[in-house]
Parts: structure tokens; sequence; C-alpha cells
């Protein structure tokens, strides 16, 4: 019988497998060469090392991670060894966009910001960073991308240069793959320089992966006041972070930007049909059924009085309150992972219904654009 091993954290896999497959659940952490010896298959996170010291001798013909990150994954080695793998790309990607745009109706409200006076420098604009472009562009910000390799395929039309993104963005928000070598590598693209090259406000988002910036040189940069401030989902050296820089950020989490519900069932959906079509099971269209529903599906808003960033903002603090992560995290940063392990139940914005009163159509198109199941005015 096919043998595979899943990540104990991966929701919605339990006895799906099971009638095809002798499936073992482990925590990934520990999921090294001493128990993947003699698997066919992994289904990971991105907290089991698959490299060349776990695979060797082990068996293992497929590795499927239900995340969009596979930094975690030795491809050469892999590819080489006829170990086929294969990612969740885009899986959580709603998520992130929900974290950035909780992100910017917190930081909106806090310091007092106008968000279509603002200028947002998006670096990397793949599955993320082109949702968070549609967001920032349908609540009236400027929207500046930043994707040499995008740009070197498709022409530079829509994309600017880094010295002018810096010199020009009030937010920079990162979504690039963690590359530490070649043409594009992205390990500390956020350094010493690059900071120097913001304006003075500028507010740093970081949540692709940790070591795309060095953080070092952002703790020094938020000392010297070069940058204004920071907001930090992912983190170099995780978990075990730098609590220094952690008391100077302003949002500050334990890399839960993909943890909705919505993005974890994509990605195990994709990891499940991924194993299926390798292996011949009849599994390929599988998706899982038992997503809970949000506790308060259905938010009415009283627009009278309210900007258009107000009715945004509590549409989408509605469904995503970002400040308690902060605090969670910031009380215990500790517990890192076991805030990771037992993240509560989010829903994305499609699983919300906004009734507007005193509302207009203008307010209904962007908030279906934002991305809301359903908006109406009543
Ligand atoms: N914090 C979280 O929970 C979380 C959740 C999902 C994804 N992520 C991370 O976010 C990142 C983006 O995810 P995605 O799904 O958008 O990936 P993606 O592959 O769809 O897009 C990445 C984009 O970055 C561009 N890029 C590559 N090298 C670049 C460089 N040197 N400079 C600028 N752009 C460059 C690529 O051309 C591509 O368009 C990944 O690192 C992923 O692991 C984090
Ligand atoms: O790459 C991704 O998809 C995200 O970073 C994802 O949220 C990582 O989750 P993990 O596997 O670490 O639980």
């Amino acid at each position: 019988m096919l043998k595979i091993i899943a990540d104990n954290k991966i929701p919605f896999l339990e006895g799906v497998l099971e009638p095809y497959a002798h499936i073992s659940y482990l925590p990934g952490a520990k999921t090294d060469a001493s128990v993947i010896k003699g698997a066919d298959a992994l289904i990971t996170r991105t907290r089991t090392k698959c490299d060349e010291k776990a695979l060797s001798d082990s068996g293992v013909k497929m590795i499927a991670t239900a995340t969009i990150g596979f930094d975690h994954i030795d491809t050469a080695y892999c590819d080489k060894n006829n170990i086929k793998w294969v990612n969740a790309p885009g899986c959580n990607s709603g998520s992130v966009l929900q974290y950035i745009a909780a992100t910017i109706a917190t930081l909106t409200s806090k310091l007092c910001i106008d968000a279509t006076q603002q200028t947002i420098g998006i670096i990397g604009v793949g599955n993320v960073g082109s949702k968070v472009a549609g967001f920032a562009n349908s609540i009236g910000m400027k929207v500046l991308q930043y994707d040499p390799p995008r740009a070197e395929k498709e022409g530079r039309e829509q994309f600017v240069d880094l010295p002018e993104l810096l010199a020009q963005a009030d937010l920079i928000t990162f979504h690039v793959p963690l590359q530490r070598t070649g043409i594009y590598k992205t390990h500390h693209l956020g350094d010493a320089a690059f900071f120097e090259q913001c304006k003075k406000n500028a507010i740093i988002i970081n949540s692709s992966r940790g070591e795309v910036i060095n953080n070092d040189d952002l703790l020094a940069a938020l000392n010297k006041q070069t940058i204004g401030h920071a907001v930090l989902d992912v983190w170099e050296n995780e978990p075990d972070i730098n609590r220094g820089l952690l008391d100077k950020t302003m949002i500050a989490t334990p890399h839960i930007a993909g943890y909705s519900a919505d993005g974890k069932a994509n990605g195990t959906s994709m990891s499940v049909q991924a194993i299926s079509r390798r292996f011949g099971l009849p599994l390929e269209d599988w998706y899982p059924s038992n997503i809970p529903a949000p506790a308060h599906p259905t938010l009415q808003i009283d627009a009278q009085g309210m900007t258009d960033q107000q009715v945004w903002s509590k549409a989408i603090l509605h469904t995503y309150e970002i400040l308690e992560d902060d605090q969670r995290f910031r009380r215990e940063p500790a517990t890192f992972e076991y805030l990771r392990g037992s993240y509560p139940i989010r829903r994305e914005f499609r699983a919300y219904c906004i009734q507007l009163k005193n509302g207009s159509e203008r307010l209904v198109e962007m908030l279906n654009k934002i991305g809301f199941g359903h908006v109406e005015l009543i």
C-alpha cells in the first residue's frame, strides 16, 4: 500500500487519503530522514526541510507542499534525483491580501492618513502582489510595481525600477519568493542601502519570507529613523526572532498572513489532487466540504456621515481584526509556533455579506472589487 507522511498541522486532510494509502501524521519540524525512510510521498508545510540529508535513500517519489513558498525544498536535488515536487501556487494569496488590507485599514486609522494620498510600492507582483495592486487601486492609492522577471518577459510598461519605487513609495510591501542566489536574488533585498533610499516616513511591510529583509539593518533603520514604521509577519530565524525588532514594529504577527481557512483548504486540496494525479487515486477533484462558516457572516454599515475609507476599513476589519493577532503575539513571542499551530478560524472576504445603509453605488462597486461575497444597499 502507498505510504504517505503528512504534517499533522495540515487541516481538512484526515480521512481523505486513508482509503488508498497508509498515512502517518507527524510534526513537520520533526519529519527527518529517520521517519521519512520508506515513505512514497510527503505532504508538507514549510517546517519540513526537504533536502539531501532528509531524502537520500528514503525512497520518496513525490513531495507536495500545501503552501505557496517552497524554499524549504531543495528543488535542484529533487529534480536531479527524480523526486517530483509541487507547491500550491496562489493557494493563500487571498488570505495575504486580507492581511495587507487589514494592515492598511489599521495604519491609515492609527496615523490619520488618507489612503488616496498614498503611494504603495509593490515588490514582487505575482499571485499575492497582483491582488494587493488590485486592492490598492480600488481604494484609490497610487500603485508602483517592481518585478524584474515579469518586466523582462512582459515589457517594462507597467513596472518601475527599484530606485524610483523607493524614492516615491509611502508604503513598501514585499511579495517575492526567497531566492538566495542568481540574478533575481531576493535574500536581504531589504538591506541598509535599500532603507537609505526610502522616504523618511516610509512604512515597510513584509509578509513574504523573513530572510528577504536583513532584520538587523531594518532595526537600525527604524532606530535611526531612516524609515517610519515596519509591519512584519515573517522574520529571520523563525521562531527565534529578533525581540528588539519586535519591539520597534507597528504591527507584528507570527507568520500567519496566509492562515485563512480558505487558504488552508486550497493548499490541502491542491496537494491531495497532485498526489492523486501522480499515484492514480480517484481524488483529482477533491476539495474540503467542511470549512467552518464565519461567526458573523453579515455586516450592516450605516454609511451616513462616514468617509469611503471609514466604510471599507470597517468592512475589512470586521473580517479580520489584525491587532488581535498582534497582541496575542506580543504577549508571548516565545510561543511563535504554538500561535501558528492553534490559529483561530479566519475566513476571507468572499465569505461575508455587507449590507450598506445610506451607501452609494460607488461604495458598492468598491466593496465588490475588494472581494466581498455579497454587497447590497438596504
Ligand atoms: N506570510 C505568509 O503567510 C505567506 C503566505 C503566502 C505566501 N507567502 C510568500 O509570499 C511570497 C509571494 O507569494 P506569491 O504567491 O505572490 O508568489 P508568486 O511566485 O506568485 O510571485 C512572486 C513574484 O515575485 C517576482 N520576483 C521574483 N524575483 C524578484 C525580484 N528579485 N524582485 C522583484 N520581484 C521578483 C516574480 O516574478 C513573481 O511575479 C512568497 O515568498 C511566498 O512564500 C507568505
Ligand atoms: O508559503 C506559504 O504558503 C505561507 O508562508 C504559509 O502560510 C506557510 O505556512 P506553514 O507551512 O509554515 O504553516
